[in-house]
């Protein structure tokens, strides 16, 4: 038996690449079922011929996250432009935190930077490093940064998502990066104000030693349900301060000797972030209401 990664999945077959060359497989026995087998699973298959194998196993997945639906998910990088169409904070916020809750490694990449004054996206970058992340400035266009983002994607066995709003230029960076994918990328339609996405499936495309996954662009997405007292693990910055409040239970709201408030009101947590974690507080506290 040979093993290999699933890089797609397509009317009931799944593509298996196998050093520079890929099978299409049928899964076996149990493995038929539609959903057990998932784009980024590494398998153990037989090989029929020199085009066609049967998968046997799937081996242990370290991860699998739904949207979109791929295993062994090494790192998320998040495409959003900063302008045309406008960085939306909130939807990053958001998917900031689902990213924690899958404990994936982020990268933040602010993109199409020639069509903004540089001071604008220094300023937002610095938003982003200082809660803890890893950021990235960067322009399809004009090149920019997109040697930095290939390095990062093309690491070996190493499997990114590039997940951000519509628009934003996921597929044109990759594009960029190498223009043997010649992904389809949509002008921005003036009527939806959203670029189009022609991709209909997940599929991991090679890049250097890795894979990626171009995702479709999406507008809003809504937290998973967790415990109020659970929210603040999902913002870096908020959860290196959350153990030294007075209270064990604190939420960071208004409570008496809050290390959270303090770290706000001397500038070292931003309030943008942090209004955005009382509003994702807010709406986790709303759900537990109507249970
Ligand atoms: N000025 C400028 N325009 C860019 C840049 N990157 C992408 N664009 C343009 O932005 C538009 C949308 O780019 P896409 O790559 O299709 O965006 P996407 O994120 O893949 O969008 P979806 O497929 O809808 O999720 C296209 O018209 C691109 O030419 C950039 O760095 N600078
Ligand atoms: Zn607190």
């Amino acid at each position: 038996m040979e093993e290999g990664l699933i890089i797609k999945g397509y009317g009931g077959f799944y593509f298996v690449r196998s050093g520079k060359e890929t099978w299409r497989c049928r899964g076996r026995g149990r493995l038929r079922r539609d959903g057990s087998l998932l784009v980024g699973d590494r398998v153990l298959f037989t090989k029929i011929d020199s085009k066609e194998g049967l998968i046997e196993a799937i081996l242990p997945r370290k991860n699998s996250i739904q949207r979109p639906p791929v295993a062994n998910v090494d790192q998320m990088i998040l495409v959003v432009s900063l302008a045309q169409p406008e960085p939306d904070l909130k939807l990053l916020n958001r998917t900031l935190v689902l990213g924690e809750m899958e404990k994936l490694e982020i990268l933040i990449c602010f993109n199409k930077v020639d069509l903004v004054a540089r001071e604008k996206a220094e300023s937002l970058e610095e938003i982003y490093r200082k809660a803890g992340y890893r950021t990235l400035l960067t322009s399809a266009l004009e090149k920019i940064g997109v040697t930095e983002l290939y390095r990062s994607l093309a690491a070996e066995r190493r499997i990114s998502v590039l997940a951000g709003p519509s628009g934003a230029g996921k597929s044109t960076l990759l594009n960029t990066i190498d223009p043997g994918l010649s992904l389809a990328t949509g002008e921005i339609s003036p009527k939806l104000k959203r670029g189009r996405h022609t991709t209909r499936y997940v599929q991991l495309l090679p890049i250097g030693n890795g894979y990626v996954a171009d995702t479709p662009g999406f507008s809003n997405l809504e937290l998973p349900s967790i415990k109020r007292t659970e929210l603040a693990h999902y913002f870096p910055e908020i959860r290196e301060y959350a153990g030294k409040c007075r209270f064990l239970d604190c939420l960071h709201i208004d409570e008496p000797d809050c290390e959270v408030k303090n770290a706000l009101k001397r500038g070292i947590i931003s309030n943008i972030r942090y209004q955005d974690y009382q509003r994702f507080l807010g709406e986790i506290i709303d759900k537990e209401r109507m249970y």
